[in-house]
């Protein structure tokens, strides 16, 4: 035991990122949409000097790393994209809709949720600011707390860091009383695992904000996410929260097993990895992050509450395989109390997943293998029981989770591929807007030198830049024979895509009295944003704005 100051708070790590280093983004030009990552300032200094609009925002890419680099220069086609696999179904032109053009209604519904959810503060709440951490909202939905597994009664809080902005989770053990400072220091290693199934652990610490002696455990906040127990052990009561996401009831699909296996076997292949156990692989402490993604969600707590358990690494880490095995039994018999009909159980697996199912499940259930027993199959005896044995059985498994994950992947990506093109078309539309009808600036904009050019005609109704309206009423303002509007999104993201790119094609350009036509290439139209927008920025200067 170790003398512990108990008014004093403790951390697992009080090294900090500075909060004050350079945000290498700062100098990212949100108009240019060929800049690239690599030309982003790094210094802070550099960052605020920089012309956020300026083509090459660093003014790196100058004269003497690239010939012509201040000549106009038009983008490759950038219209003539082709999408990534996987290919949509041979659709008519008349069948296309806007949905076709940006990003699948569910997974905007489910990003927007969780954003939503994730932003969502309690006004007047009672909750008191945690060190950096306020707005706490409590997760919890039930009052009801169960103390048998870490021993404390324990809540959940969603907060936001004061330091980075960034949403956590806090996990508070109420009434914990530090009796050993290196208990809190166990969690020190937690923080390098990097796992795709573990929920990350950021930080420990004791506090009395809340009135007693609690510890506090930060993990990263995974909104609208819920746990097994309460997607398969509970009923309705969790509509609301999870905004109608249904508590599962029934036959659980084989495959949606397999994946939780393979999941949760890759976070505890990273956890013994790193000479750890997870110690806790319970319904309610697995975390459902989205549609069949699981995580483990309660690691470390266990290192801290019962350091001084005296069991050691090897058979904590058989009891994780033993746990992996009740959770899959409990979960495959829809009942968190499966484990405790061991038989029964397995007789129900054995009819409702006839493959490989019950063998698995089985294997992780059975004790080790006792000591002096020959441990590898080329001697003839039992596996030794361990999670790299457990992984190599479950290769096929994996074979098609990967596969299952490199489709979703595929699709992901095609659909960010989409949203790439309205970004590159937002920022054009921004620029266009800043442009278009400015008449009030006639006479504020400065003449170039060496332009020979009257600049306060160059921003009226009939000067240089007139056709540049005209361009904006041939892709918004369109009519058909009859008089009648034209509402053509494909239109719309063709005309803007060849302005994007600087295409050669030529179109008509009809004056509103309809007495002029200007023949203009899509080129000469980009000429004409970049330049008059670059006018813009100068006048803007100008005034001090
Ligand atoms: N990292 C997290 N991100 C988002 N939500 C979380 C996170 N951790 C927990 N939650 C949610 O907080 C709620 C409470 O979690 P907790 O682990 O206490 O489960 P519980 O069902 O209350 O279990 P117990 O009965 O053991 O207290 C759950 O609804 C869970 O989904």
């Amino acid at each position: 035991m170790y003398p512990v100051n108990r008014n004093e708070s403790f951390r697992a790590d009080r090294y900090k990122v500075d909060p004050n280093a350079p945000a290498s983004v700062l100098g990212y030009d949100p108009f240019n949409s060929s800049a690239n990552i690599s030309s982003i300032a790094t210094s802070g200094h550099q960052a605020s000097s920089i012309n956020p609009y300026a083509q090459d925002p660093t003014g790196l890419s100058g004269a003497s790393y690239y010939q012509n680099a201040n000549a106009f220069q038009s983008s490759p086609s950038y219209h003539l994209y082709w999408p990534i696999g996987p290919q949509p179904t041979n659709l008519l032109a008349y069948q296309r809709t806007a949905h076709d053009f940006f990003i699948p209604d569910s997974l905007r519904e489910d990003l927007q949720k969780k954003s939503e959810v994730a932003r969502q503060v309690i006004p007047n709440s009672s909750l008191p600011p945690i060190e950096q951490y306020h707005s706490l909202v409590c997760l919890d939905t039930s009052q009801h707390k169960n103390q048998s597994l870490f021993g404390y009664p324990s809540w959940v809080y969603k907060a936001v860091s004061g330091k980075d902005g960034n949403t956590y989770t806090l996990r508070r053990l109420e009434n914990f009383r530090l009796t050993n400072e290196n208990a809190i220091r166990s969690v020190q290693p937690w923080k390098r695992i990097l796992s795709g199934s573990v929920v990350t652990i950021h930080d420990a610490f004791t506090t009395r904000a809340f009135g007693d002696s609690s510890l506090i455990l930060v993990t990263d906040y995974h909104p609208c996410s819920k746990s097994l127990a309460e997607e398969y052990f509970k009923n309705s009561p969790m509509q609301s929260r999870f905004h109608g996401r249904q508590a599962a009831s029934g036959h659980i699909p084989e495959q949606v097993l397999w994946g939780y296996l393979v999941q949760i076997a890759s976070a505890l292949k990273a956890i013994h990895g790193m000479g750890l156990a997870a110690r806790l692989i319970t319904p309610s402490k697995v975390l459902l992050t989205s549609k069949n993604r699981v995580r483990l969600n309660a690691c470390a707590i266990m290192d801290v509450v019962q350091f001084d358990s005296g069991r050691s690494l090897p058979e904590l880490q058989a009891d994780d395989l033993a746990q992996l095995g009740r959770l899959i039994l409990c979960i495959a018999n829809n009942s968190p109390t499966a484990h405790l009909n061991q038989q029964k159980s397995m007789d129900h697996i054995t009819r409702a997943y006839p493959g490989r199912m019950k063998e698995c499940i089985k294997w992780l259930l059975d004790p080790q293998p006792s000591p002096g027993t020959p441990t590898s199959p080329t001697a003839g005896g039992p596996i030794q029981k361990d999670i790299d044995n457990f992984l190599a059985g479950l290769t096929d498994q994996f074979a098609s989770v990967f596969d299952s994950t490199l489709h979703a992947e595929d699709t992901l990506t095609n659909t960010l591929g989409r949203e790439l093109e309205s970004s590159r078309l937002v920022r054009l539309l921004v620029k266009l807007n800043f442009i278009n009808e400015r008449p009030e600036l006639d006479a504020s904009i400065p003449i170039p030198s060496g332009s020979t050019s009257n600049p306060s005609s160059s921003w009226a109704e009939t000067g240089e830049r007139y056709y540049l309206k005209l361009f904006r009423d041939y892709v918004f303002h369109q009519v058909d024979a009859n008089g009648h509007p034209v509402t053509n999104l494909a239109h719309v993201l063709d005309c803007l895509n060849k302005l994007d790119a600087g295409s050669e094609e030529k179109i008509a350009l009809i004056s509103r009295d309809e007495q002029n036509v200007l023949v203009v290439s899509y080129r000469e139209l980009k000429r004409g944003v970049e330049s008059a927008f670059q006018d813009l920025i100068k006048a803007g200067r100008g005034s001090g704005r």
